[in-house]
């Protein structure tokens, strides 16, 4: 028997990723407990879908005896006459989960919170949570440590954790370290790592490098302050650095090139069962893959998988990348698999492309002319940054012609996720990949 109030809270959170198909709870289990008051449980909720597909959330509750007015907006339910919160906005159950690190022991149910060496966590420090778009739950304590809570879990090792921790390991200076993480069994369920205090993440920064752009109708990217592209430079500059130190630290293979065309193929005829604007494009995207087919062997090793302007961090000490654990739809056993670069690259590509199709969209133009306007500052703005981001990326080397095809595959193959994506989960937005897929192919 499983509470009522499961399914509808996490139908509509935030994090939840199976937006738009129908699901049951069908099962839930509490792996662990964390603290005593608040007393958190960590409950790993089954769902299954209509099509039958199966996924595990995990919800961490805490569970009190009389009604907290301070966490009004955090109430779940109630069990047995006790209210249960969601315990990602309560900071006293956030804090035992930071003493649960300072003591780094096993805790109560099977819980395991591992710390590596090498930092003095702040025991003191505040919880709250963050309040951005995210697809799992974090919270930032003070200003040293980030706790990230997955949201949907799976046997294993889940590639947030084993990234952050060989390119911490290895010294890298393009991602916040890894302090611990949090296990049960064989899987792992949250991470800590460092706060980065100074960081503004690159999204932001690109969407204020745009409108700066239109406000100024007459001048061109490279004329206007708030230029992106030498910070874009910057950033293909360090994901170079990042994609050599994986290539140093995971296993290295080869893919050959028809099973990849194959696969982007069968993810656009997937994508077009949801998004059936898409199928316009479909014949020029199949020509895009095939190109590849005859690639011979995709050198392939572990990636980010998911990069996008969001993940990207601007610190005083340069820029970090966050959150290694692939695109949230896939499943685990695809998500681990070694990829070829060029997926980050076309991520960062895309991401140029969206910041000033996202800011368009916000600002509806007054008259024809300067939407007109707009759309060619916009073109303009996402060919500077991504030029000058592959520039810095590819070195002196450049971009030979089977890495352009390659890229050129992987830019489509994103921009058909995307529309997968928003289709799902920002309707209002699909438009922007959807007209990305068309110019791509068009
Ligand atoms: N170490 C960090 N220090 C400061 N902010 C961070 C850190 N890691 C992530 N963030 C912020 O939190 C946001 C969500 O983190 P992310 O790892 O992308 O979560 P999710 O996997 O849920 O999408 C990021 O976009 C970034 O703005
Ligand atoms: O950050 P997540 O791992 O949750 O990634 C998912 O959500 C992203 C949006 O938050 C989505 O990214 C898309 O939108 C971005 C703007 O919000 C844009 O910069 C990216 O280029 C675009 O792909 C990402 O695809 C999705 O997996």
């Amino acid at each position: 028997m499983t509470d009522q109030f499961l399914a509808p809270f996490i139908g509509r959170s935030r994090w939840f990723g199976g937006k738009g198909r129908d699901f049951t709870v069908t099962g839930e289990e509490v792996v662990g407990t964390v603290g005593d008051a608040p007393r958190v449980e960590v409950r790993l909720v089954e769902l299954t879908y209509a099509d039958g597909d199966v996924e595990l959330y995990q919800l961490p509750l805490s569970v009190y005896d009389d009604l907290q007015d301070h966490l009004e907006h955090a109430l779940v339910g109630e069990r047995d006459g006790r209210p249960v919160y969601d315990a990602v906005q309560d900071r006293q159950a956030m804090a035992a989960y930071l003493r649960a690190f300072g003591d780094g022991t096993a805790v109560e149910g099977g819980l395991r919170f591992v710390r590596l060496e090498g930092h003095e966590l702040d025991l003191e420090a505040t919880a709250s949570p963050f309040g951005g778009e995210q697809s799992n739950s974090s919270v930032f304590f003070g200003e040293d440590a980030v706790l990230k809570l997955f949201r949907k879990v799976t046997p294993g090792e889940n590639p947030d954790v084993t990234t952050h921790r060989a390119l911490t390991e290895a010294g890298s200076t393009h991602v916040a370290a890894l302090y611990g993480w949090i296990e049960q069994g064989d899987r792992q369920l949250g991470m800590l790592q460092q706060f980065l205090r100074t960081a503004s993440d690159g999204w932001g920064q690109a969407l204020a490098s745009v409108r700066d752009l239109f406000a100024e109708a007459d001048l061109h990217a490279e004329e206007v302050g708030g230029d992106f592209a030498s910070e874009a430079a910057r950033l293909g500059e360090a994901l170079a650095e990042v994609h050599r130190q994986l290539r140093e630290s995971f296993p290295t293979s080869a893919l050959p090139a028809s099973v990849l065309a194959e696969v982007m193929a069968q993810r656009l005829d997937a994508a077009i069962g949801v998004v059936p604007q898409l199928a316009e494009h479909a014949d020029g995207a199949r020509a895009v893959f095939a190109a590849v087919a005859g690639l011979g062997e995709i050198p392939v090793q572990r990636v980010h998988g998911d990069l996008h302007l969001g993940q990207t961090l601007r610190t005083v000490a340069g820029w970090k990348f966050v959150d290694f654990e692939g695109e949230p739809a896939k499943p685990l056993s695809e998500r681990l698999l070694p990829d070829s670069p060029w997926r980050d690259v076309a991520g960062m590509t895309r991401s140029f492309d969206y910041a000033p199709h996202a800011v368009a969209a916000s600002m509806p133009a007054e008259d024809a002319d300067v939407e007109h306007q707009r759309a060619i500052r916009a073109a303009e703005w996402a060919k500077r940054n991504r030029r000058a981001f592959l520039a810095s990326y590819c070195g002196e080397g450049g971009l030979g012609p089977a890495d352009r095809t390659l890229l050129t595959a992987y830019v489509v193959d994103k921009a058909v996720y995307e529309c997968l994506y928003e289709a799902r989960n920002r309707p209002n937005w699909l438009s922007i990949p959807l007209e990305g897929v068309a110019r791509l192919v068009g």
